[in-house]
């Protein structure tokens, strides 16, 4: 497959490079090797791409829903239509198993065009009648210019996580993938143009950190969307509430998965599975404090190595490969640092631990047992294959250790009593909450976190409030009366 795309930047409709911009190497993460170079973007391509965002814009907005969204539905057909190349390119991009990136990637993405496509019809506005025949109309506004910015573990799927309800509503783009996985946005901006979305309306820019600041706060911009760690948000958020410009911030968390004992007890494996070791482990809502109720424990961590040793790791390329490497040496770093402190912490290693010796990112998944809550790699994000399992006795006490942390995106319980399971998810300082099963993310239901873990949502109709905003009209139909 071809890996090194036509340039760059994908702005105003086409491939535009500028070889001005810092190079940067876009490796493989299974082999190491150089599979594309890439410019990061001049002060000039960031103008290009703000200033044809903001030309197409308003023509766009001033388009029919229905119009729109057929364009974003042709999109996701295209895209499922050409999954399997997709699904290839992900793989190349991240490094993350075709088996995962043929059904969770370029299809989740598909998913929110189709989605997004879907409701675009039906963004109105609300007649509010007030006293003596007076009333007041709203009429539901595109923002403008919104950026996206986005994080390397799910790149085809957060360019169209934002995109979609993004042109859904009227607005223009300008996003920016991960300097770690470049390509697959591109991909996004042309399958988009094909579908006939006019030429300005969803723009590619390559680059790192300093690209992202530059977009942030540069005044053609009206909203930014960053999926990212919680440092990086806290820095983004406060430059555009400089600006004050709308934020989604999608960010970091270490999410509690609270195991009681009368769980089912391969249901309960295979949701900590999903919660610590897909994609590598590098799933933002992983639930990687996994508190096990005593009774449970010493069963629970001997079928999950069981389970482990199922794990088929290899060729990501090769449909039956469930484990890959990870996406690039400097996370594998953070990672073997995390292992470090574990062992040096007093945590018991139960399972994995150690690099696997060939070219690429790749690293056993790893799982520490008796963690204890003020130990590193129970309270700092990894972001990779690292589970720390816990134990507890009872509800209320898993209940106030789960909640103790800044974090607050996700949180997972399973159990067999109905009334506990619900109990325990309302009394989740989380913006997502599960009950016998882990890390769902259907377009249909909204994503995000609460505390340091975000602001906003994405997906469902709860994503459509953080692309938009309401004028309200009001009409007076008898005479208006002054004091004077
Ligand atoms: N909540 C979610 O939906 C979600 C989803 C995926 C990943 N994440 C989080 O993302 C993190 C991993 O991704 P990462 O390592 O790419 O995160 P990161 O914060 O290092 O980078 C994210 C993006 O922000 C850009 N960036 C960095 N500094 C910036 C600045 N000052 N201004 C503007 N942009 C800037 C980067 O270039 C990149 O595109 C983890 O913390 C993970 O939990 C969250
Ligand atoms: O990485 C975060 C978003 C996500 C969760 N599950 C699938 N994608």
């Amino acid at each position: 497959m071809q890996t090194q795309p036509a340039a760059s930047h994908f702005i105003n409709g086409q491939y535009v490079e500028d070889t001005g911009g810092e190079a940067f190497d876009v490796i493989y993460p299974a082999t190491g090797e150089v599979i594309a170079k890439m410019h990061s973007a001049t002060p000039d391509i960031i103008n290009q791409a703000l200033d044809a965002a903001r030309a197409a814009q308003p023509a766009w907005a001033a388009m029919s829903g229905t119009e729109r969204g057929r364009i974003l539905r042709r999109a996701a057909d295209m895209i499922r239509e050409r999954n399997h190349d997709l699904s290839i390119l992900e793989t190349y991009d991240t490094g993350k198993p075709y088996q995962e990136t043929s059904v969770a990637d370029a299809t989740s993405g598909a998913d929110a065009l189709e989605y997004f496509g879907g409701l675009a019809a039906s963004l109105t506005g609300e007649h509010i009648a007030l006293g003596d025949g007076n009333w007041v109309y709203t009429i539901r506004e595109a923002l403008g210019v919104c950026v996206g910015i986005g994080a390397w573990n799910y790149p085809t799927q957060i360019a169209c996580w934002k995109g979609a309800p993004a042109l859904a509503c009227g607005n223009a783009m300008v996003f920016k993938p991960s300097e770690t996985t470049p390509l697959s946005a591109l991909k996004m901006a042309e399958i988009l143009h094909e579908a006939g979305l006019p030429a300005g309306l969803y723009n590619v820019v390559q680059g790192l950190g300093d690209v992202g600041a530059a977009l942030v706060v540069d005044p053609r911009v009206n909203k930014v969307s960053l999926t990212g760690s919680v440092p990086t948000g806290r820095k983004v958020y406060a430059a555009a509430a400089a600006g004050m410009k709308h934020v989604t911030m999608e960010l970091g968390g270490k999410s509690p998965l609270v195991i009681f004992d009368d769980a089912n007890l391969e249901n309960a494996v295979s949701g900590a599975i999903m919660a610590n070791f897909y994609s590598t482990g590098q799933v933002c809502s992983n639930g990687t404090r996994v508190f096990v109720q005593k009774g449970i424990k010493d069963a629970f961590l001997k079928r999950l190595s069981e389970r482990l040793d199922n794990a088929v790791i290899g060729d990501p390329m090769d449909p039956d490969t469930s484990f890959g490497p990870m996406v690039s040496q400097r996370q594998i770093d953070i990672v073997d640092s995390y292992i470090a402190k574990g062992k040096a912490e007093g945590a018991r290693l139960a399972y994995g631990g150690n690099r696997i010796d060939q070219p690429g990112f790749w690293i056993q998944p790893t799982v520490f047992a008796d963690v204890t809550d003020d130990m590193a790699i129970a309270r700092e994000e990894i972001f990779g294959p690292v589970m720390a399992v816990l134990d507890f006795e009872d509800e209320a006490e898993v209940m106030a250790r789960a909640n103790d942390t800044e974090f607050g995106l996700a949180a997972g319980v399973f159990t067999n009593d109905l009334t506990r399971a619900h109990r325990v998810a309302a009394g989740f300082e989380a913006g997502t909450c599960y009950i016998n099963t882990y890390n769902d993310a259907p377009v249909e239901a909204p994503f995000g976190g609460v505390k340091a873990s975000g602001v906003g949502r994405e997906n469902s109709k709860a994503a459509i409030e953080h692309y938009s905003q309401v004028k309200s009209v009001f009409v007076r139909m008898d005479d208006m009366e002054a004091p004077f």
